[in-house]
């Protein structure tokens, strides 16, 4: 199994390319399943999740092309399975979003349910009740969402009692082909749920309102296939920013969405960093300070978001003062903290928030990744710590960082995979 070792190689310097985002890429790529005609996804990432998804598209039968130079084929008419079976789907928690396009384009599909994960349970009862509110007939059974409707769906309106944000896009993209009106209140606001409904749009859709709590979909009888470029991550963005932030480095993202990052942005500043930003730019410089603490809540998108509060709990472990993270989404989301304890962390755990007091000398140790986010945690501690830090089971950042090792040695760092 492949690990990360990494060293301190002083402060990272220089410009890093930001590839497509992750949580923007799965949903369109599950979307293709709806269009009548080849879909062309581009700046797609070369990451785990990508492939998994491609392979699920082919086990139901549609042509997918190999992903090259960021750009990947779709041609969903050959489609004539509509099982997303529980191989697949343990390995990958948004296979879900199979779920709502399957059933909305061909009257049946049966999903796996994906289970509990490292951060916590993660039910599905929103994208369940949403699609029986709709019309659909839905059960649970050996394993199974197995979900019909005879003919089209029926457009609902459908509150949603938490924000989810894959809830919302399944809703989203099976109300695009329901008969009517679907509304969705207290939908998820993130910016990769308004990727997913520019992308439905340009198949000629009609998705209004993304970006605001209430999405009204117009259902249509027919999509069709498009060329439509995936967004850039934030989150990838946001795991450079804060790792040049804590080694007191100075760096540039390329073709990165600053609009979308404002709150991350704004903790950085606060943390003393003088944060630039153009078009698709964002720079970010310490002028060589040692970062302030910052005190940090997640909450769904503008708040602060959860998928970045792993790499904040390593800045502040080495930042100048205490500072309190407190995690409002997932209810195991702390996985990283006794990790960075045995690097040298001093934290206080106290149910859902996280007592860190800054300052320490962090040394290198062998440590394990136990999910995505904590794993750029862990690399992020390693990139300061004296001595070499060897971060175990990086299948999870494999998920989500394209070409980690090379875009941290582009801006001086010392992380090399060894297997
Ligand atoms: C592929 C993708 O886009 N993943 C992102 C997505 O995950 P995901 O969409 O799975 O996360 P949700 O927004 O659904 O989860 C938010 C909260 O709602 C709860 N919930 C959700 C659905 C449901 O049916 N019932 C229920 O109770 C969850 O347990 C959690 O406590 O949003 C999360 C929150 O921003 C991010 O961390 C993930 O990176
Ligand atoms: C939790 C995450 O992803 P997923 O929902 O795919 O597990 C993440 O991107 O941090």
């Amino acid at each position: 199994m492949d690990k990360l070792q990494i060293r301190a190689a002083g402060p990272l310097t220089g410009d890093v390319t930001i590839s497509g985002a992750k949580n923007a890429a799965l949903p369109i790529l599950m979307a293709t399943v709806l269009a009548d005609d080849e879909m062309r996804i581009g700046n797609v990432p070369a990451l785990r999740d990508v492939n998994t998804s491609c392979q699920l598209l082919r086990q139901l039968g549609a042509e997918v092309s190999e992903l090259k130079q960021g750009v990947v084929a779709i041609r969903p008419q050959s489609i004539d399975q509509y099982v997303a079976p529980y191989d697949l789907v343990k390995t990958m928690r948004a296979s879900i979003m199979i779920l709502g396009p399957l059933l909305a384009k061909f009257g049946r599909a049966d999903v796996s349910l994906p289970g509990g994960c490292a951060i916590g349970a993660r039910p599905v009862n929103l994208h369940i009740h949403g699609l029986q509110q709709m019309g659909a007939d839905v059960v649970v059974e050996e394993g199974y969402i197995k979900a019909r409707v005879d003919g089209r769906l029926k457009g609902a309106t459908i509150l949603m009692d938490m924000v989810s944000v894959t809830g919302t896009e399944n809703l989203m993209m099976a109300a695009a082909l329901a008969d009517g009106v679907t509304v969705i209140e207290n939908a998820a606001r993130e910016p990769e749920v308004v990727d997913l409904a520019n992308c439905l749009n340009a198949m000629g859709a009609d998705v209004r309102g993304a970006g605001s709590d209430t999405l009204e979909i117009h259902g249509v009888e027919r999509l069709s296939g498009i060329h439509y470029d995936v967004m850039p991550d934030r989150i990838e963005t946001g795991t450079y920013l804060v790792a040049a932030a804590a080694t007191r480095g100075r760096i540039v993202c390329r073709r990165a969405a600053p609009e979308t990052m404002d709150a991350v942005l704004l903790k950085l500043e606060e943390a003393g960093a003088v944060i630039e930003r153009g078009e698709d730019w964002i720079s970010l410089d310490m002028q060589g300070k040692q970062p302030k603490a910052v005190d940090v809540k997640t909450a769904p998108h503008p708040a602060f978001p959860t998928d970045m509060q792993a790499q904040f709990c390593a800045l502040n472990v080495v930042a100048e003062g205490v500072s309190r993270v407190t995690e409002t989404i997932f209810e195991n989301r702390f996985m990283h903290i006794p990790e960075l304890q045995r690097m040298g962390a001093s934290v206080d755990l106290e149910g859902n928030t996280a007592m860190i007091k800054g300052g320490a000398r962090l040394t290198g140790a062998q440590v394990m990744a136990t999910d995505l986010r904590a794993s750029a945690c862990l690399v992020i501690a390693g990139l300061v710590a004296e001595g070499t830090t060897t971060v175990d089971r990086i299948y999870h950042l494999d998920r989500g960082y394209e070409q980690i090792e090379a875009k941290m040695a582009g801006l001086g760092a010392d992380v090399t995979r060894v297997s």
